[in-house]
């Protein structure tokens, strides 16, 4: 069985919530809506690109990497009804991800993804064949970089495992989980690792405002499936710090620069500096796939600004006064000297990053 049969094959047999599913009944893009959490379980059932484009900006899909595995499905569907030559495919499929590419702009996952989509266009259209094959190909291709995740998120929790211990208190921030990935998360695969050997790790989850990714999702998510999960505002990282309850600290990224700056969802920073003035490890879990060598810094990379409405009348209710001023940017820059180690599917890296980063691609 190929593997991208077995991805099917799990897809329909997954007994943990995902939040990309290709459904081949209906050749649409099935999509937990991640808005609704925790109070439904809503799919929706997406079958053009202008839809993903739209799932991922409103935030129904989000998390770097199931970003990009979203993306990389829109692609096959803003491709799959051009009719004509291979040439005239290829050039839909180019299209099409440059399009998807304008939906979000931080998580270099969503450009890596869609990078590797155009490179199997471009590869598949140079082989030659029929157009009805290479869309077969483009959407096999996405279903690889979905079960290609899943490996790689349950490596990193294996790495991550090797840093914690029985009875740690583990603080993250955001969610980076597995709604964020094809499964089991970045940042908390450890804890999902954890829980199938027995080791009993105690989470603390920051709710993450403004939209409350921590509170929505990741308590969520762990509470599922039987962590021990606390969920705490924001604000209450320090005091919880303070009292000795967490050993360490584990996040996701969206964007690592090649000098080991981390981008990640806003709030991050903070957390981080309170880490540090506690001398708590402040750990970073992701791919390779989110790692930017073509980014130098942290200030190079475009941080995206949402709508005001996010922390003004999130969730419908209002807030805060009708026309006060607002600065809503959905991520923020950690530093490097921040960073005690960066944990991916090939292992721990510690500084210097700008060096032990490269290593990693040679
Ligand atoms: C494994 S997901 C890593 C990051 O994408 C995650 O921590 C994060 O910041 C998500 O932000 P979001 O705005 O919800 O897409």
């Amino acid at each position: 069985m190929s593997i991208q049969d077995q991805q099917e094959e799990k897809n329909k047999a997954a007994d943990w919530l995902q939040s990309v599913r290709w459904n081949s009944a209906t050749d649409s893009l099935d999509l937990l809506d991640q808005r609704q959490l925790p109070d439904e379980i809503v799919y929706l059932e997406l079958t053009t690109s202008e839809q993903v484009w739209d799932a991922i900006k409103q935030l129904a899909v989000r998390g770097a990497p199931a970003i990009g595995i979203a993306a990389a499905y829109g692609v096959y569907l803003g491709a799959r009804d051009t009719s004509g030559s291979l040439e005239l495919l290829l050039a839909e499929t180019v299209k099409q991800c440059d399009y998807l590419a304008t939906s979000r702009p931080t998580a270099v996952n969503l450009f890596w993804a869609l990078e590797r989509m155009k490179q199997r266009a471009t590869e598949l259209a140079s082989a030659g064949g029929e157009p009805e094959a290479m869309k077969q190909s483009l959407l096999d291709e996405a279903k690889l970089i979905q079960s290609e995740d899943e490996e790689t998120c349950r490596l990193i929790g294996v790495h991550a495992l090797d840093l914690f211990e029985d009875g740690m208190g583990v603080l993250t921030h955001c969610n980076a989980g597995g709604l964020a990935t094809a499964r089991y998360g970045t940042a908390l695969a450890p804890m999902y690792l954890a829980q199938e050997r027995g080791i009993h790790l105690k989470v603390f989850a920051d709710e993450t405002r403004p939209v409350l990714q921590g509170a929505r999702l990741t308590a969520f998510e762990l509470q599922q499936a039987g962590v021990d999960v606390t969920l705490i505002c924001d604000n209450m990282a320090g005091v919880v710090m303070s009292k000795g309850w967490v050993q360490a600290v584990i996040v996701g990224t969206d964007r690592v620069a090649a000098n080991g700056d981390v981008a990640n969802k806003i709030g991050t920073y903070s957390v981080a500096v309170l880490a540090k003035a506690h001398g708590i490890p402040f750990y970073v879990a992701c791919p390779m796939s989110t790692i930017d060598l073509n980014t130098a810094n942290g200030a190079d990379i475009p941080i995206e600004e949402r709508h005001e409405d996010e922390i003004t009348q999130g969730f419908g209710k209002r807030t805060a006064p009708k026309g006060v001023k607002v600065f809503n940017p959905a991520f923020d820059i950690t530093p490097n000297e921040y960073v005690t180690a960066i944990i991916t599917e090939k292992g721990v890296i510690r500084a210097p990053y700008h060096e032990n980063l490269k290593k990693l691609f040679e």
